[in-house]
C-alpha cells in the first residue's frame, strides 16, 4: 500500500525467514528508497536483494553492504532498448518533432507557428558521457547514422573496443565544448548527481542538443530550462526526470523538448529479458548463495 504499511508489515515478522527479495523498479512509488530505515524493518535472514533494473539508485548499496545484504541488477539486458530510445530522442530532438506531432493531434497540422527546420545527424559529433553497455550500444547505432563518436568515462575502453565502435576518448571539458549532441548514459550516484549543471552548460557549444535516457538526477533540470531559454541548448530529448513523475514546467511548455515518460526499457522483449535476468539471480542466490550480476560496489563482497 505505502511505505508506512510496508514497514509495519515487515516489522510484524511477516517476512521472517526470507533470504531473497525480488524488487521491481515500480515498487519505489510504494515503498520509497531501500535505505537503512527500510532495511532495519526487514528480517535478519534477508541476504539478497535482486533488483529488476540496470540502474539501482533506488537502493542504498552502502546500507545493504553494512547489513551484509548482496544486491544485483540487470546490466546488458537493457542496452538495446535504452539505446534505441536514445536514438529516437536524438533524432526527434534534432528534427524538432515534439511540436509538430502534438499539433497534428489537435487538428492543427504543423501548428500556428511551424517548427524551425531540423538538423541531420550525419557528420555531427555525438558526445557520450558514460560508456557502459548502453553508451557503447548507442555509439554503434549512431555510427550507422553517420555521426562521429566521442566519449568520456571514468575508465578508458580497451583499444580494440574503441576501434570497433570508432569512438574517440576525450576529457569531460572537451566533450562539453565540442559535442553537437550530448548523450547522458551514466549511472546516478553521489559522484554523478547533477554532473551537468550551469557551469557545464556554459562550457558547451552553442546550439547543442542534449539527450538523457540515464537518470534525471544526473542533470540539473532548472539549469537546463535556463540553458534552453538562453539558446545555449537548442533542443532536448528526455526519458528521465529529476523527480519522476514530476516534470519541470519549463520543460513541459518548451516546444524544443521531446518528452517521454521513462519508457526506455518499455518493450515486451526487454521486460522479458530483465525479468528472466532478475529471477535467475534469485535462483542462483537460493541454490548457490551467489549472484550472477552483483553490483560493482559489492564485487569484493
Ligand atoms: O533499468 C533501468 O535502470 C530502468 O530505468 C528501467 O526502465
Amino acid at each position: 500500500m505505502d511505505r508506512a504499511s510496508f514497514l509495519a508489515e515487515a516489522s510484524s515478522g511477516a517476512f521472517d525467514g526470507c533470504t531473497v527479495a525480488y524488487r521491481t523498479f515500480e515498487s519505489f512509488s510504494v515503498t520509497g528508497k531501500v535505505d537503512a530505515e527500510l532495511l532495519s524493518a526487514l528480517p535478519p535472514s534477508l541476504r539478497f536483494i535482486c533488483h529488476n533494473g540496470a540502474g539501482y539508485d533506488q537502493v542504498d548499496v552502502p546500507a545493504c553492504t553494512a547489513r551484509g545484504i548482496h544486491v544485483s541488477n540487470t546490466p546488458s539486458a537493457v542496452d538495446d532498448a535504452t539505446a534505441d530510445m536514445g536514438m529516437f530522442l536524438l533524432l526527434g530532438a534534432l528534427r524538432n518533432l515534439a511540436v509538430g506531432m502534438a499539433s497534428l493531434r489537435t487538428g492543427h497540422w504543423r501548428g500556428a507557428t511551424p517548427p524551425a527546420l531540423g538538423h541531420d545527424p550525419q557528420g555531427k559529433v555525438l558526445g557520450i558521457l558514460g560508456m557502459g553497455g548502453i553508451g557503447r550500444n548507442m555509439a554503434k547505432k549512431a555510427l550507422a547514422f553517420g555521426m562521429k563518436i566521442r566519449y568520456s568515462n571514468r575508465t578508458r575502453l580497451e583499444p580494440a573496443v574503441e576501434k570497433e565502435i570508432e569512438a574517440e576518448y576525450v576529457d569531460f571539458k572537451t566533450l562539453l565544448a565540442e559535442s553537437d549532441v550530448l548523450s547522458l548514459n551514466l549511472p546516478l550516484n553521489p559522484s554523478t548527481r547533477r554532473i551537468i549543471s550551469s557551469d557545464e552548460f556554459a562550457a558547451m557549444k552553442k546550439g547543442i542538443t542534449i539527450v538523457n535516457t540515464a537518470r534525471g538526477g544526473v542533470m540539473d533540470e532548472a539549469a537546463l530550462v535556463e540553458a534552453l531559454s538562453s539558446g545555449k541548448v537548442s533542443s532536448v530529448g528526455l526519458d528521465v526526470y529529476e523527480e519522476e513523475p514530476k516534470v519541470h514546467p519549463g520543460l513541459l511548455e518548451n516546444p524544443r523538448v521531446m518528452l517521454v515518460p521513462h519508457m526506455g526499457t518499455y518493450t515486451v522483449e526487454t521486460h522479458q529479458k530483465m525479468e528472466e535476468w532478475t529471477i535467475s539471480n534469485v535462483a542462483m542466490a537460493l541454490e548457490s548463495g551467489r549472484l550472477q550480476s552483483i553490483v560493482p560496489e559489492q564485487s569484493e563482497m
